[in-house]
C-alpha cells in the first residue's frame, strides 16, 4: 500500500527529530526518511534505530527531492540551515519546524524562503530534559498537542499537508497565532525552566556553606527542577527568541513571589473574621494544581490511572497485561514508579476511559494483586 508521504528530510536527528523520524519510518508514514545532522554518531544511531532510511551530513544531498523538510535543531541555527538548503529544494517542497518559539522563527524563515517553498511553523508540546538521538522515542509525540502557527498568507495546501503529518504521528494539531503561542509557552514552558534554573543556582550557592545539602534534596526539589537539566544551547536560543514575553512573565512571577513573601512574614497575624492570606493562597494553589490533568501530554483530557504494588516475580507485568487484555481493557500508558530488588515495586497503569480503570481495578484485585485507583 502506498504511504502518505514519499520523501521527508529531517534536519537535526536529536531528541525531537529522531523521535519524529522513528514514528514516520516505523509507522510506515513515509517511503523514505532522510536524516541530516552534523554529528556522525547521531546519524549512525538514527540508522540503527530506524529513525531514518538514509542519512546525509550534507544538507544539499539531504533535502534533494524531499516533499517536506522538518527543521529540528536549536532555533537560532535555522537561518543558516535555510540559507544553505533553499536553492536546492524542490519547487513546492514544504518547510516546517519543531522549534519552541514561533514569532522570531516564522519572521526569519519566511523572509529567507521564497514563494516556491511554503513555510508552516510547528511546535510539538512534548519532550524531555534529555538531549540527542539517545533520548529519541517512537512514541514521544503520541497524543501530544502539536501547535501549528499559520497566518493569512500561509499556503492552505501546505498547512493541510503538515496537519496530516501531525495526525499520522498520533499527535493532535492545534492552530494558534504566533503571538498566542509565544505568550502561552512563555508561561507554561519558558518561565518554569528559568525558575528551575534559579532554584538549582540557589542550591549551588547554599552548597558552598552546607556541602551535604544536595543529600536532602528529596522529591519536591527534584520534581520542580528536572527540566533545568535540559540542553543549555536549546534554552539559550529559546530565551533569546522569546525575550520580551519571557521577561514579562518573570516580572509577573516576581511580583507574586513578593506577595507570598509578605504573606509569610505576617503569617499568624489573623484579622478576625477573615481567612489568613497565606492560607488562602496555599489552598488556591493546591486546588488549581490538582485540577491539571495528571499524566496527560499537553492539553489533552486526563488519563485514568491505577497504582499497582507488584511482587518481584518474573513475568508479573506480562501477567497483568494479559489479564487486562483478556478483558478487552486497553492500556494507554505504563510507568514503573519504584523498584526494590528482591522485594517488588509500584507501577502506574493509565487508561483512556474511567470505566477501563474501574474494570482494571476489579480484574487485578480479583487476581490477588494489590491495586488502588489514583
Ligand atoms: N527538547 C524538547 O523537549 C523539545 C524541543 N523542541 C525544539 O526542538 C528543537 C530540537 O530540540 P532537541 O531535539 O531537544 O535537541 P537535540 O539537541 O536533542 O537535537 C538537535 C540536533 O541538531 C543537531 N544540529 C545542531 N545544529 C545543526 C546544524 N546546523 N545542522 C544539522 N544538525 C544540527 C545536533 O547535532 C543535534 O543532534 C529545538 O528547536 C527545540 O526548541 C520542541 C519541543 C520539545
Ligand atoms: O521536559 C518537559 O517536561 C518539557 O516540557 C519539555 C519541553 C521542552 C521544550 C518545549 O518547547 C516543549 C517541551
Amino acid at each position: 500500500m502506498s504511504r502518505p508521504f514519499q520523501r521527508i528530510a529531517i534536519v537535526g536527528m536529536g531528541l525531537i527529530g529522531g523521535s519524529i523520524g522513528m514514528a514516520l519510518y516505523q509507522g510506515k508514514i513515509a517511503e523514505e526518511v532522510v536524516g541530516c545532522d552534523l554529528n556522525v554518531e547521531s546519524l549512525d544511531l538514527a540508522l540503527s534505530t530506524k529513525a531514518a532510511h538514509r542519512v546525509e551530513k550534507d544538507i544539499v544531498k539531504a533535502v534533494k527531492d524531499a516533499e517536506m523538510v522538518i527543521l529540528a535543531t536549536p532555533v537560532r541555527t535555522y537561518p543558516s540551515i535555510v540559507k544553505a538548503m533553499k536553492d536546492h529544494l524542490e519547487v513546492g517542497a514544504i518547510v516546517t519546524d519543531v522549534g519552541s518559539t514561533k514569532s522570531w522563527v516564522v519572521k526569519e524563515l519566511e523572509t529567507l524562503l521564497g514563494d516556491d517553498n511554503p513555510f508552516v511553523g510547528g511546535h510539538p508540546m512534548a519532550g524531555s530534559e534529555k538531549k540527542g538521538m539517545e533520548g529519541a522515542d517512537r512514541y514521544l509525540l503520541e497524543n501530544a498537542v502539536y501547535v501549528l502557527t499559520p497566518h493569512d498568507r500561509t499556503c492552505r495546501k501546505a498547512l493541510e499537508k503538515v496537519k496530516s503529518m501531525v495526525q499520522a504521528l498520533g499527535a493532535r494539531s492545534l492552530v494558534l497565532s504566533v503571538e498566542e503561542h509565544d505568550k502561552m509557552v512563555a508561561m507554561v514552558s519558558h518561565l518554569p525552566h528559568m525558575v528551575a534554573v534559579a532554584l538549582v543556582d540557589t542550591l549551588g550557592e547554599v552548597t558552598k556553606e552546607h556541602p551535604s545539602v544536595t543529600m536532602l534534596a528529596a522529591g519536591g526539589f527534584r520534581d520542580t527542577t528536572r527540566i533545568a537539566a535540559g540542553d543549555p544551547q536549546m534554552w539559550y536560543d529559546i530565551a533569546c527568541t522569546n525575550r520580551n514575553l519571557l521577561v514579562e512573565k518573570i516580572d509577573h512571577f516576581q511580583s507574586l513571589l513578593e506577595k507570598l513573601k509578605r504573606e509569610i512574614l505576617t503569617c499568624g497575624q489573623t484579622i478576625q473574621g477573615t481567612e489568613e492570606p497565606l492560607k488562602v493562597r496555599l489552598q488556591k494553589a493546591r486546588d488549581l494544581r490538582l485540577s491539571i490533568p495528571g499524566k496527560a501530554k499537553g492539553l489533552l483530557p486526563g488519563i485514568h490511572e491505577v497504582i499497582v504494588t507488584v511482587p518481584d516475580r518474573p513475568g508479573m507485568i506480562g501477567h497483568m497485561a494479559r489479564l487486562l487484555g483478556d478483558q478487552g481493557i486497553n492500556i494507554a500508558d505504563i510507568e514503573i514508579l519504584r523498584v526494590r530488588e528482591g522485594d517488588g515495586g509500584t507501577i502506574r497503569i493509565g487508561f483512556y476511559q474511567a470505566h477501563e480503570a474501574e474494570k482494571a481495578l476489579q480484574v487485578l484485585s480479583q487476581d490477588g494483586i494489590i491495586v488502588k485507583r489514583c
